[in-house]
Parts: C-alpha cells; structure tokens; sequence
C-alpha cells in the first residue's frame, strides 16, 4: 500500500532502520511564506527515493530542511535515528546541489573540491592526511574523473561538473547523499553512470534521495517516490506510488494524452504521457513504466 501522510504521523520513535524519517514537517521562511506544510515520509536505509513535484512544489526546501539550512516551524526530521544536528556533526549527510548553486568562476581544482569532502574530519588548519588523499583519489575513479583532477573546475562540462559533486559525495563517505536534480543538463550516457552509481551506493548501504524532473527515469532506478506539492502528497515503492492518479494531483495540467498504434498497427493504445522535462514518463493503464520514450519508439515498426 502506498503510505499516505497520515499513516506517518507517529512518534518518531520508531525510527530504527530508517534513513530519513520527517514527520509533520512545516517550514515558513522569513517573508511569511510556507513553503512545505506537514511534509511525513520514511525512507529505509538502502534506498533511492525520487522527490517529484512542480517548480516551486517545496523539494528544495525540503532539502534545505535535511541539511539544517532552514528551522522547521512545526514537525522534526530524524535522520539515520538522529536528529540533523547531530546527523550534520557526525557528516552523515552530503549534498549535490544544483548546477545553479555553485560560482564556477571561483578558481578551485577538480580535486580540491572533492578535499572539500573531507574538511569535517580535518582539524582547524585543514591539513589532509595520507587517508584524506586516498579517499580523494578513490572517489576521483569511481566517477571515472581521475584524469581531470588538476582542471579548473569551471573548466569541465556539466555532466563533469556533477561527477565531481558526486565524488565530494563521495569522499565524505556519507550514508545520506542527497542529489539535487543530477541529471539537469547530462547526457544519457552520463544520466546511466550516475544512476549506475547510484545503485551501487544503495547497495552499500546509503541513502539516497533524489530531486529531478526526469520522471521518466524514476521507475527505472527509484525504489521509492515521494510526491510533493507544498506537502507531501503521497509517498512509498515507486510503483504503488508513481500511479497516474497521484501524478495527476502533483502535475495537474502537464499530462498529455497520445493515442498510438500497437506493433501490428492494430487497435489503438492508449497511451498518458507526463512532459515535465526531456524523458517523459510513460503511463500504461494508469501505472508507470519503466521504458524511456526512445525505446517505445526502437520497437514501433
Ligand atoms: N528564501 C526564501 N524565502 C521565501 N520564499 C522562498 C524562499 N525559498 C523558496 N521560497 C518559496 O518556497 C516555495 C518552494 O520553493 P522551493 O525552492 O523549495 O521549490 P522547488 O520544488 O525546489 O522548485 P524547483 O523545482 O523550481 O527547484 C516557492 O514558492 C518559493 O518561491
């Protein structure tokens, strides 16, 4: 059953075993607004949640509020049991913000970023070790951008830009990485080796949770989806969750309809078609798939 708000809405002392538990979460900035009003969802350890919802739907701020960036006015988040606090204290918690976030006209090496990873186990002078080198290097090849490392990071392209974020990840070898839309601006063989990566670091263990527009990839690599639009609408296993019904009330107008003949040009299929972004999301019967347009399109006649 996908778990709905009020399912969530008990004490936070059933937190064992969950990654990321928010309950009641209710964030109003300092202009009045409230961006994000009794948020609740669970995400177990071993995990790659998809956040979804419009521009302006709160998932940023949700972030934010994972991060410890904004006070909640109501509501508590725990993390791996703890609160953000000490989550943030013990760097248990990174984050690959958006490309728009960073000034990549300051002058900083690839491999100095990824250092950036390990400040939270330096001393006051930020002096590396042997360890903090080799967690550098070690996480430079696992996104394949060891050759780049003593580039100008404005210098590299996107796709670059976000493995380098991704490899600071990484590097502070945190078991919550939350991913603010990776895949914005990266091709479809990068989009492929990150959410390979992805899939290896739940594999390990880690959390992730993961902002993006590209719902069309969601059900290929999301084993949750969590649904927002100022609150959080649904949330659970990305197939009882990533249902038309739900994506309708998060998307409202987008859903456009297509009407396409089988492989046999027989009876018509009908087919809704969610255009948030680039790789739309296919629903077939009211459920998403999990195939990206282009390959519907590999097997029309
Ligand atoms: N610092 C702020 N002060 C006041 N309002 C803000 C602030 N930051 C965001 N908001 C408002 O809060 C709401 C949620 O914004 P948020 O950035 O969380 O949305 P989002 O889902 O991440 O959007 P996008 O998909 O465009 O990144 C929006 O109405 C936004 O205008």
């Amino acid at each position: 059953m996908t778990a709905q708000v009020d399912d969530l809405a008990r004490p936070a002392s059933s937190d064992a075993g969950s990654g990321i538990a928010v309950r009641n979460a209710t964030v109003t900035y300092r202009n009045g607004h409230t961006a994000l009003r009794d948020a609740s969802f669970e995400i177990p350890i071993g995990t790659i949640a998809a956040l979804v919802g419009v521009n302006g739907s709160g998932k940023s701020t949700l972030f934010k509020a994972i991060m410890g960036f904004v006070r909640l006015a109501r509501g508590e988040i725990r993390v791996l049991g703890m609160t953000v606090a000490e989550a943030l204290r013990r760097n248990l918690v990174a984050y690959v913000p958006q490309a728009e976030e960073v000034d990549w006209n300051f002058p900083v090496l690839v491999e100095d970023v990824v250092m950036m990873g390990r400040y939270g186990r330096m001393g006051m002078l930020r002096i590396p070790k042997a360890a903090d080198h080799e967690a550098v290097s070690a996480a430079l090849a696992r996104v394949n951008m060891s050759d780049c490392r003593k580039r100008q990071i404005g210098e590299l392209s996107g796709g670059q830009k976000k493995r380098v974020f991704l490899a600071r990840a990484l590097a502070q070898d945190s078991r919550v990485i939350l991913l603010d839309e990776p895949f914005t601006g990266v091709d479809v063989k990068t989009e492929d080796q990150i959410i390979a990566l992805l899939r290896e670091l739940r594999d390990e263990g880690r959390v992730m949770l993961v902002s993006t527009h590209n719902l069309g990839s969601v059900p290929e690599f999301c084993d949750r989806a969590i649904l927002v639009k100022g609150t959080v609408l649904a949330c659970g296993p990305t197939a009882e969750t990533f249902t038309q019904q739900n994506l309708e009330r998060a998307f409202g107008g987008v859903l456009r309809h297509l009407v396409l003949n089988d492989a046999k040009g027989c009876a018509p299929t009908p087919f809704g078609v969610f255009t948030d972004d680039e790789r739309p999301l296919i629903i077939q019967q009211g459920r998403a798939t999990a195939r990206r347009l282009e390959s519907f399109d590999e097997e029309r006649p």
